[in-house]
């Protein structure tokens, strides 16, 4: 092979790993691919429903529409408004029902029944509580149950340090995701919010635009570069 022009060993390359996955994939014991999906941000709507009872709560009170969101922390942009809206924004997210009332963000619901469907498919619900308890943990419980159902309760992981979760991937609206491990086993997908939209891609670091997008596609390629170590499809390879 090694005589061949460097096009021709790409493909041979590329159609042998699809082979090795394909009959990887078919046989009972499988590799399964783990995937840990976020929940605020990225299932559940924190930042329409947070907006929207701050206002209900602070009608006088100046606010930030969603467009000009930035940075992952609400706390911290409402704290640079104006002394004492950092306090006030935190209230809201540590009352009772705030994370049970959140909306689904659109396709979430469908988009991971769907993913937990799939073949040699693990989903979990990785999320962080707040550190004030008295509702939110319960709540996050509650909220599974009623929008993705019963079962999902045995997916759901809550931590405050994802890194020490073990996964393939993890979607997730928070961009810089830290903790004790340095080097989790995860390949982050930024799953795009308000507040991270405008944060330019870093190749070779992916986003998830919306669940309308090509989910997929990106289990499949993680799945290729389980089976082969092949780190994706690029243009002069196929
Ligand atoms: C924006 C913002 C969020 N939080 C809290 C709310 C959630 O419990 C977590 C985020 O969880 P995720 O699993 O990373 O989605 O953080 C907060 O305390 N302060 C904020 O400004
Ligand atoms: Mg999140
Ligand atoms: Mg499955």
């Amino acid at each position: 092979m090694a005589s061949l022009p460097s096009i021709f060993r790409k493909g041979i390359m590329l159609s042998t790993n699809l082979q090795k996955y394909r009959s990887c994939t078919s046989m009972a014991n499988a590799r399964r691919l783990r995937v840990l999906v976020d929940m605020d941000g990225v299932l559940a709507d924190f930042e329409g429903g947070f907006l929207k009872k701050y206002r209900v709560r602070y009608p006088s009170e100046p606010y930030i529409n969603l467009e000009d969101r930035r940075g992952f922390w609400v706390s911290e942009q409402y704290g640079n408004l104006k002394p004492g809206l950092c306090k006030k924004a935190i209230s809201i997210w540590e009352a009772k029902d705030f994370f049970l009332d959140l909306h689904p963000i659109p396709g979430a619901v469908a988009a991971v029944k769907e993913m937990a469907d799939l073949e040699n498919t693990d989903v979990f619900i990785c999320t962080s509580p707040i550190k004030h308890y008295q509702h939110c943990p319960y709540e996050k419980y509650a909220w599974v149950e009623k929008h993705l159902g019963h079962k999902f309760l045995e997916r759901i992981i809550l931590t405050r340090d994802k890194t020490v979760v073990s996964g393939d991937l993890l979607i997730d609206d928070r961009p810089d995701i830290i903790g004790a491990e340095r080097n989790p086993t995860w390949e982050h997908i930024l799953f795009t919010a308000c507040h991270n939209k405008h944060i330019l891609p870093t190749p070779p670091n992916r986003r998830l635009p919306s669940w309308s997008h090509d989910w997929k596609s990106i289990l499949d390629s993680k799945r290729l570069q389980l089976v082969s170590g092949y780190q994706g499809v690029c243009q002069s390879e196929v």
